[in-house]
């Protein structure tokens, strides 16, 4: 007892949730309605059919002489008229939901992805993108069904129980009763099962979810599959999830299977009741058996409508189960970010920035702090080398300059104002960064190019390509600019994918660059021209570079020497290379002496 009190509220609760989702169906109302008025009429000539039925059988009791014909063809066109009308509004309403569902399934699709693509990192950081794309699709699909199908067939299967019911009551009071009497039997199977078939389901879910994150993951991550031999590995490791998703669904399988059958017993059970005493009414003189038959038919039709009505409860409570996943991503606060067109005045970068006693853990790791109380100035046109052993946080300081995260401590300042009083969107937008891994999408050269600003015409992206170092090889390509780089741009060699991502970043102009150094070496050739590409995007705005190899950094304005999340030195390599026993000097030495 105390367990259903605590869980009625939860349920009720669910159920206003995904009733939130209907907002997606309101600009749509009229089409809806009127394929409600469709559901309905038809609905309505449906309960028509057995009365008639019935009255065409004693149409033809009655008279026991065949004297009138005409009675019986009336009836007859009667009923082939309602059919042909039924199966007009049948294919009006179908046609009208499909209608609703695609398009707002359309603009709820649009809306969580806008959502989604806007959350902040500590979001992603938590979850795994194939799990959050198969959300997307398979909760979608799910929803899709619900409103097409099941919310049609709920309507139809209540207009039905109810209509029926009272044609029954109309038709005989006693045989009504009787029949009545296997509901509370019904509902208590109903109710029974319907609780296991919602938590298998919602287990399912999730099951399958985990599985299409292992094919996204290795699909992505081929390379690595291959090259490290795990073809079987991963069979295994795929095997054992599609099995789990199996015997979940075999389960779910078994109490769908009882449900339904307890469901048709109980139906045909109570049917064989009624038609045993009715035949007893009629052998008595009490009911003509054209009655007996209307309220078979009728009788039927319910049964068939409480036995739809539970499928339709078993699929309604999985789309709660989607809903709910779609809502959870819905309900995350997003990143405050809008279309840039022009940057006010004020919102102008000069490229000077500040780090004021910054500190930093991420939001995943609160125990651990990556950056320690560090405070640097950077003067516009600056460039800036950040130095440091692995994981001394040299990465962490350029995700808190694009503010991916806020400091936990301390400010960061651009042109002395506090970071966080500047629009996120124009902030990033006037910064670019060179990745070390550079990532492409699958479309062609100029696409990605043409990223760093979109609508970029060919005189653009060309000049930028040339800046870039990069028209050589594009040239080189019968397709040009046309080019496809293949999925992740794996049709290109580290130092094209290099001069493509600085291509892209010359066309955006940013007042603030930032570089992540690529660790693996180019060949020499590619390696000059990559770093003669990027010494002419550095010229004129400030450039932050993280840098791998020491050599690349001698010409810096000023070297920050990073060390387990602490600034340990900071200065030109002139005055740092002379510190006895400094972190920068003994790294220059390790690099150097082989
Ligand atoms: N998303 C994250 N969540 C939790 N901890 C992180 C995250 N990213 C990095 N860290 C931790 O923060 C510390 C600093 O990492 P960071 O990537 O800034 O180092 P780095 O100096 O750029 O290293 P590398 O030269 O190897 O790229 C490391 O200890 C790392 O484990």
């Amino acid at each position: 007892m105390q367990d259903t009190q605590q869980k009625k509220p939860l349920r009720v609760a669910a159920l206003k949730r995904t009733f939130r989702l209907y907002k997606y169906v309101k600009p749509y109302w009229p089409a809806f309605g009127l394929g409600l008025f469709f559901l309905f009429v038809s609905s309505l000539a449906n309960l028509a059919f057995p009365k008639l039925l019935g009255e065409l059988v004693d149409a033809a009791n009655t008279h026991k002489i065949i004297t009138d014909p005409h009675e019986i063809n009336r009836i007859g066109l009667l009923l082939a008229g309602i059919l042909v009308a039924q199966g007009i509004f049948g294919y009006l309403r179908i046609m009208l939901f499909v209608n609703v569902t695609e398009r707002s399934l359309a603009s709820l699709r649009q809306h969580i992805y806008n959502h989604l693509i806007k959350l902040p990192m500590r979001f992603f950081l938590s979850r795994r993108v194939g799990e959050l794309g198969s959300r997307i699709s398979s909760d979608i699909s799910l929803l899709q069904e619900t409103f097409t199908t099941t919310v049609a067939e709920f309507i139809r299967q209540l207009i039905i129980i109810i209509g029926g019911l009272v044609l029954l009551l109309h038709t005989s009071v006693q045989l009504t009763l009787l029949m009545l009497a296997s509901l509370p039997v019904i509902m208590v199977i109903a109710y029974f099962f319907g609780r296991f078939v919602r938590r298998y389901s919602k287990l399912a879910q999730q099951q399958v979810a985990e599985a299409n994150t292992i094919v996204e993951e290795t699909l992505q991550g081929i390379l690595n599959v291959k090259a490290f031999a795990n073809e079987f590995f991963e069979m295994t490791r795929y095997r054992t999830k599609i099995r789990e998703v199996a015997s979940t669904g075999m389960k779910t399988g078994k109490f769908r299977g009882a449900f339904t059958a307890s469901m048709i017993l109980g139906v045909f059970g109570a049917m064989i009741a009624v038609i045993w005493k009715g035949a007893l009414l009629i052998a008595a003189g009490k009911m003509d058996p054209g009655m007996l038959l209307s309220f078979v038919l009728y009788s039927s039709f319910i049964g068939g409508s409480v036995a739809g009505l539970a499928e339709v409860y078993a699929s309604i409570q999985k789309s709660i189960g989607a809903t709910e996943h779609l809502l959870e991503i819905l309900d995350e606060p997003a990143e405050p970010i809008e279309e840039t067109t022009a940057i006010a005045a004020g919102d102008q970068l000069s490229g000077q920035i500040s780090f004021d006693n910054v500190s930093f853990r991420y939001p995943t790791r609160e125990d651990q702090e990556v950056l320690k109380d560090i405070s640097f100035d950077i003067e516009p046109d600056q460039q800036i080398a950040l130095v440091g052993p692995s994981g001394a946080g040299k990465s962490t300081i350029v995700s808190l300059l694009l503010r991916l995260y806020s400091p936990s401590e301390g400010m960061i300042r651009f042109n002395g104002k506090n970071a966080a009083s500047f629009p996120l969107s124009a902030l990033r937008s006037q910064m670019a960064i060179v990745p070390q891994d550079v990532f492409l999408f699958g479309g062609t050269i100029r696409e990605n190019i043409a990223y760093g600003k979109p609508g970029a015409g060919t005189a653009e992206v060309e000049a930028a390509a040339r800046k870039a170092n990069a028209w050589e090889f594009i040239e080189r390509f019968p397709e040009g600019l046309d080019t496809i780089v293949g999925e992740r741009g794996i049709q290109l060699s580290g130092g094209q994918r290099q001069r493509i991502a600085i291509a892209r970043a010359v066309l955006k102009d940013p007042r603030i660059l930032i570089l992540d150094e690529a660790t693996s070496a180019l060949d020499s050739e590619s390696e000059r021209l990559v770093q003669d590409a990027l010494e002419k995007l550095m010229e004129g705005r400030t450039s932050i570079v993280i840098a791998h190899r020491l050599s690349t950094v001698r010409q810096a304005d000023k070297i920050i020497v990073l060390d387990k999340g602490r600034l340990v030195e900071e200065g030109t390599h002139q005055e740092l290379i002379l510190v006895e026993g400094g972190l920068y000097r003994n790294l220059s030495e390790m690099q150097f002496s082989h």
